[in-house]
This record gives structure tokens, sequence and C-alpha cells, in this order.
């Protein structure tokens, strides 16, 4: 009699009776996937944890649903579960795609990244059109554009809902000022714009909070080191893939502000990967400010000095290949690549002595989904 008493209690609360936000993590048997999971299930305004990945999410639920915290955790396993893991989601989360080794640059997953994040936001746009997404599979600078593409084809996009994670940088920037200044990371906070692939991550030093100044020599070697911070944990990992523990805690962070501005609390401001008109790109990095919608506000860059204004228009240079060969690329190239040649010569005499040259390739090239 207890025991039927017992079992349908786990029954009722399995059906997810706590109030909170319903989430699914994609590709949560990965790398990122299982500690993003592990996080996820104690995060207090997560009622319902939906698992799904190609493998393996069987154990991994089993496991982290053992965890005695508020969420409900289920999983699903392959393409024919999509749909279920997807139906009724507040915020989704993809982590889901190959990473790189050493001596690749985040382009080389693109064929792959690209049909994967395909197929994930056509379920999305079917099933919980009006989810919020955190994007994480690389290379970022393309995977958002294409998500895009996927949600306009079906009707459903709305670029305040998209977000591409580029937390991770800051992440890193936080930690490495905080070294250089002698501070706890935890009171350090840098802007960090752009995208997400060498030169396109711009962390805006003359920013920092507290207020603060870089001799030339720590700017350029903290500039340096946050651009390669993927690079560098991919070197350390010698084949067994990139950083993982700390972008799961940096998507948590992300996530966890996303779903307090879907709470409706106030001054909820990241940086992330968005629609944006800030620049003359069609998607840019910067600050955000999180609401009930999404990215209801998307702040301007602010004052850069001048070592900052040469490292943009550098990365301005990168993305023209990321535009696509779309016909607003093949535009938008006409009205600004000869005006971006000059930057670019202007940006090459400037800088050739630093070594952001020889970095790792920014320039993701999207194709059409
Ligand atoms: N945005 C960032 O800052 C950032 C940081 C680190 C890694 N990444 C990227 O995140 C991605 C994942 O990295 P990882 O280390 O977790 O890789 P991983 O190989 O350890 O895990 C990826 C998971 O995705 C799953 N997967 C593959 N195809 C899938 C599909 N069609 N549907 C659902 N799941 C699928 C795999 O089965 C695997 O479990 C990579 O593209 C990596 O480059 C981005
Ligand atoms: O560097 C990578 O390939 C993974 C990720 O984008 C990172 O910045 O760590």
């Amino acid at each position: 009699m207890e025991e039927n008493s017992c079992l349908r209690q786990a029954k009722c609360r399995a059906k997810g009776g706590a109030a909170g936000f319903k989430v699914a993590i994609l590709g949560a048997a990965g790398g990122i996937g299982q500690p993003l999971a592990m996080l996820m299930k104690i995060n207090p305004l997560v009622s319902v944890l939906h698992l799904y990945d190609v493998v393996n999410t069987p154990g991994v639920t089993a496991d982290i649903s053992h965890m005695d915290t508020g969420a409900v955790v289920r999983g699903f396993l392959g393409q024919p579960q999509l749909e279920n893991a997807l139906t009724g989601m507040d915020l989704v989360i993809i982590p889901a795609g190959v990473p790189r080794k050493p001596g690749m640059t985040r382009d080389d997953l693109f064929n792959i990244n690209a049909g994967i994040v395909r197929t994930l936001c056509e379920g999305i746009a079917k099933c919980c059109p009006n989810a919020t997404v955190n994007l994480i599979s690389n290379p970022v600078n393309s995977t958002v554009p294409i998500a895009a593409e996927v949600f306009k084809k079906a009707g459903t996009y709305d670029p305040k809902k998209l977000l591409g994670v580029t937390m991770l940088d800051v992440v890193r920037a936080n930690t490495f000022v905080a070294e250089v200044l002698g501070l706890d990371p935890r009171d350090v906070d840098v802007p960090v714009v752009g995208g997400h692939a060498g030169v396109t991550i711009l962390p805006l030093l003359s920013q920092v909070k507290p207020p603060c100044s870089f001799t030339q020599e720590e700017t350029e070697y903290l500039t340096n080191r946050i651009q390669n911070g993927g690079t560098e944990v991919v070197e350390a990992k010698a084949g067994a893939g990139s950083a993982t523990l700390s972008m799961a805690y940096a998507a948590v962070k992300f996530a966890d502000a996303c779903l307090r501005g879907l709470r409706g609390d106030a001054g909820v401001v990241e940086c992330a990967f968005v629609a944006s008109q800030v620049t003359e790109l069609p998607f840019f990095a910067s600050k955000v400010r999180l609401g009930r919608q999404g990215a209801e506000e998307i702040f301007q860059l602010g004052p850069l000095n001048e070592y900052e204004s040469g490292l943009f228009c550098l990365l301005h240079l990168c993305f023209q290949d990321w535009l696509g060969e779309s016909e607003e690329r093949v535009s938008w190239k006409h009205s600004k690549g000869h005006l971006l040649q000059q930057e670019m010569k202007r940006c090459q005499e400037k800088f050739h002595r630093l070594s952001f040259f020889s970095l790792e390739s920014p320039s993701p090239v999207i194709s059409k989904p």
C-alpha cells in the first residue's frame, strides 16, 4: 500500500509540479552537455529539464535525476524523440556538435555543425517557436545566422530570442583581467563584443569595472589571451576536445540570466551575439538587456580607445566573408568593400607588429541553409 502511494507520488512529481521554467539541453550527453545538465538541475528557476542527444541520454538522465534538487529531469534519445524533447520549452540550450582538435579553427566545424544546428532549429520552430534559444555550437559567428534563416523560413523568427552564447569570452576576460589587477574575478566585469573567433573577439579593456588602467604591454597580453582562450584549452587537451567545464559554467551563468529576464527581473545585462544594428554587421555581440521577450535592448559599444578602434576595424574586415553569398552580402560588399579595404590596410599598418595576424583565422563562411 505504502509502495503504491510512493509510486503515485513519484509519478505525480514527474509531471513537473514545482514552479519554474522548462529548459531543454540539446547535446546533453556531450562534454559541455553533461556538466551543463548537472548545473541546470541545481538551478532553482528550472522546474523541468529535458536532456536530448543522439547518444547516451538514458544514462545521463538516470544519473542526474537522482540529484535531490527541484527540477524534474527527462531524457530523450535520437531524432524520433526530438519533438517530445522540445514541446512546451521556455528555454533551449544547444551545445550539440563537434568540437575542435589542435590545428583546427572553429570554421573547420562548420560543415558538420551547420547541419546539426539546422535540424535542431527546425524542431524548435515546430515545437516551441516562442522559446528563447541559447546557441553554443561553433562556429557561433555562423551557426547563429543559420538558426535565424531556419526560423525565418518557418515564419517563427524573433531576433530577440536567438542568442549566441559568448559568455565564455566574458568569463575568461574577467579571470585574466583579475589576475593582472590582483582582484577577485567576481568583482571584475569586462565587456567583450564582436564575435566568437580569434580577432572577432574584442574585449573592451577601457570599459572594465571597477575602472582601471593597463600598460600597453598588459593590454596586448590580455587581448591576445582572451582572443585565444579557446585555442589555449584545445591545445592543452591535446586532441580530447575543447573547453567543456568552463563552458558549462558560462552557459549556466548565461542561461540563469535569461531565466531571470523571463521572470521579469529588472536590470539583467549580459553580452551575447545577436541580430544587431549597433554596427553595420547584421549580427554582433554586445551588452544586451534580458527581459520577458529575450534581448529587449541592445546597448551601443560606448567609447573605444585608439587601440580598440583599430581592433574593431580589423574585426569588421574579418566579418566580411562571413556575410554569405546572399544578395544582401553582395550589395553590402559593394557599398562597403572599398572603404573596408582601405581600413584593412590602415589597420595592418598600425598593428603589423602585433601577433594578431598570425592567430586563428576568424573568417567563418556562411552558406545558405
Ligand atoms: N560558444 C562557446 O563559447 C563554445 C565553447 C566551447 C565549445 N563550444 C562548441 O560546443 C560544441 C560542443 O562541444 P562539446 O565539447 O560538448 O562536444 P562533444 O562532442 O563532447 O559533445 C557534443 C554532443 O553533441 C551531440 N550531438 C551530435 N549531433 C547531435 C544532434 N544531431 N542532435 C543532438 N545532439 C547531437 C553528441 O552526441 C555529443 O554528445 C562544439 O561545437 C564546440 O565547438 C562552444
Ligand atoms: O575554442 C573552441 O573551439 C571552443 C570554444 O569556442 C572556446 O572558446 O573555448
